[in-house]
């Protein structure tokens, strides 16, 4: 399987740009899709599962086609939304029976058997007479993935899936996505924690306002902020004057001040030393390499009306 996103936009009523002439391919394995709020990732996820239309552009999934070949595409995908909602009055096994119906599993027996197998799978089988709104916000999660991987589609789409779970429950759940990626299945696992893909996605992309800015390895993306990481050593009265100065990734105070972590070119002053590099602080570098183009680029726009005052 491969997805081929080609020249994709998405302009929505009202004038607000989402997507803005995307382009982009996806190899089977994890893919981590990257970036702040707002930056576009729901409308593509929502756009890759037929819920919601593109302005122009297409999606290739292998051969089909999202513009023609609907039918086909939904029989190859599996959607864990950002607001995964239960039925009322079901229980976590009824719902996994309910999901597995959708996606095709026939006959009463063979389906009780793969509902069973999965509820192991996601650690919910003690739990399987438990109507499925009470289940913790956790568990509610693996069952919302369970019925997302029920029936082994070959495109499975994750929205923000560990946004507000404890960090047992979040590697819990980066376990469970590992375990069932398979050599030709492709999952997109959409965030913007970026620990979510540093530990499990061999490849990733960085969208900011409906762009792509960054395509490549989680190492790629370290190397670029390779020497642009620093630990400095401040007094309370410098940190005041930091911060302002360059984007802190962490504080921790020690005898007699703080020891902080940034992102910058370059340290001009203080006891400073480069360390190496984490996906965290690639991703908080770029971001703040991004927002200075921007910056740069108004500048620019001033200057030019200003030239034609
Ligand atoms: N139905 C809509 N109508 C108008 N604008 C929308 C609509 N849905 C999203 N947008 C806008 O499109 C942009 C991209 O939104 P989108 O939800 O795709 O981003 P996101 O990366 O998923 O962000 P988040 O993590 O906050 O969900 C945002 O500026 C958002 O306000």
């Amino acid at each position: 399987m491969r997805i081929k996103i080609v020249n994709l936009n998405k302009v929505y009523p009202g004038g607000k740009k989402a997507l803005k002439d995307l382009n982009l391919e996806i190899e089977p394995g994890m893919f981590g899709l990257l970036g702040p709020n707002g930056a576009g990732k729901t409308s593509l996820m929502r756009i890759m599962t037929l819920l919601q239309s593109c302005t122009s552009g297409t999606i290739y999934f292998d051969n089909y086609d999202i513009a023609k070949d609907r039918k086909a595409i939904r029989s190859l995908l599996g959607y864990l939304p950002q607001d995964f909602r239960f039925f009322e009055k079901l229980k976590t096994w009824e719902f996994l029976d309910y999901g597995a119906g959708l996606a095709g599993i026939k006959g009463k027996q063979h389906r009780a058997e793969v509902v069973d197998e999965m509820l192991r799978k996601v650690g919910l089988f003690e739990v399987r007479d438990r109507w499925a709104n009470r289940l913790s916000g956790g568990m509610k999660r693996r069952l919302g993935i369970a019925q997302a991987i029920i029936g082994n589609p070959k495109v499975i789409i994750v929205d923000e899936p560990t946004t507000g779970l404890d960090p047992e429950e979040r590697i819990r759940f980066r376990n469970i996505l590992s375990d069932i990626s398979d050599k030709d299945s492709i999952i997109i696992l959409s965030t913007h924690i970026v620990g979510d893909i540093s530990s499990t996605c061999k490849k990733l992309a960085l969208l900011n306002r409906g762009e792509l800015k960054f395509e490549g390895s989680p190492d790629e993306m370290i190397d670029l902020a390779r020497g642009k990481v620093w630990e400095i050593f401040v007094t309370d009265m410098e940190y005041e004057e930091i911060k302002d100065k360059y984007p802190i990734i962490s504080t921790i105070p020690t005898d007699g001040g703080m020891e902080i972590q940034v992102v910058a070119d370059a340290i001009d002053g203080y006891s400073h030393k480069a360390i190496e590099p984490n996906l965290e602080h690639a991703y908080v570098y770029y971001m703040d390499y991004l927002l200075k183009d921007k910056m740069n680029m108004q500048v620019e726009a001033i200057k030019e009306n200003e030239l034609f005052k």
